[in-house]
């Protein structure tokens, strides 16, 4: 499916950073808008219903799944997390940018279905600073954190099917990575509609 907005999907182990990019990207460039995720998920700390996620028990879930809701979805750390199907296809639709703060499973369910998303993977600099920022953000429990370090093996492996790799070691220089990518894609796509325009225009001379 063919879409006027940019589709953009950032994927690491949990406590890379990844929302802490996402965040600071979404702050200086307002052309950026989220998907907001469900989850069987208990809300974390001030999280809010319908802001971080639509927070949902596993009988509506499922529901959604039956219903087709999500354009994709996966299990993550022993929970259930999905895009839904008519938000992200309603913004691209109307040309908006968007971004799926989603996992490796999921990113690569969309590839498959916008050939256009661009897929990039926050690694953290290492295992030892992975483990110190999910103790320092301080909102799991350490069994939590012990399992979410032990998915981030098989996730890591996982880096090599995205477009795009990016070590967040300091902050502000993996934001500016990111940021390039969004540039870059953006640069892409006036250059195709460019090219789509001015091949239209020769054949309508001929
Ligand atoms: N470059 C960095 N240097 C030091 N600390 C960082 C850096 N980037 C993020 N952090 C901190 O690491 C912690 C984890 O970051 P964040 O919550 O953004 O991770 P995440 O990848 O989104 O995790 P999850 O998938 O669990 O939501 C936060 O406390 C954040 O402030
Ligand atoms: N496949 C999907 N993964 C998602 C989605 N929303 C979030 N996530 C990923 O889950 C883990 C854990 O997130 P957390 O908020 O509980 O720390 C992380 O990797 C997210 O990117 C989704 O809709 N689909």
């Amino acid at each position: 499916m063919d879409f006027p907005g940019n589709l953009f999907v950032v994927s690491a182990p949990s406590g890379a950073g990844k929302s802490s990019l996402v965040r600071a990207l979404r702050e200086a460039d307002g052309r950026i808008v989220p998907s907001v995720s469900h989850t069987t998920r208990a809300p974390r700390g001030q999280e809010t219903h319908g802001r971080e996620y639509f927070f949902v028990d596993d009988a509506e879930f499922s529901a959604l799944v039956e219903q087709d809701a999500f354009v994709e979805w996966a299990h993550v750390h022993g929970k259930r997390y999905g895009t839904s199907r008519q938000n992200v296809e309603s913004l691209l639709q109307a040309g908006q940018d968007v971004l799926l703060e989603i996992d490796w499973q999921g990113a690569l369910q969309i590839k498959r279905r916008f050939a256009q998303a661009v897929l990039t993977f926050v690694l953290p600099p290492s295992w030892g600073e992975l483990r110190a920022r999910l103790q320092r953000r301080g909102e799991d429990a350490p069994e939590v954190i012990e399992m979410r370090l032990e998915n981030a093996r098989a996730e890591l492996a996982q880096a090599k099917n995205f477009d795009f790799v990016i070590i967040n070691a300091v902050f502000s220089s993996a934001l500016k990575d990111l940021q390039s990518i969004v540039h870059a894609q953006r640069m892409r796509y006036r250059c195709q509609q460019y090219i789509h325009a001015e091949v239209f225009r020769a054949l309508n001379m001929g």
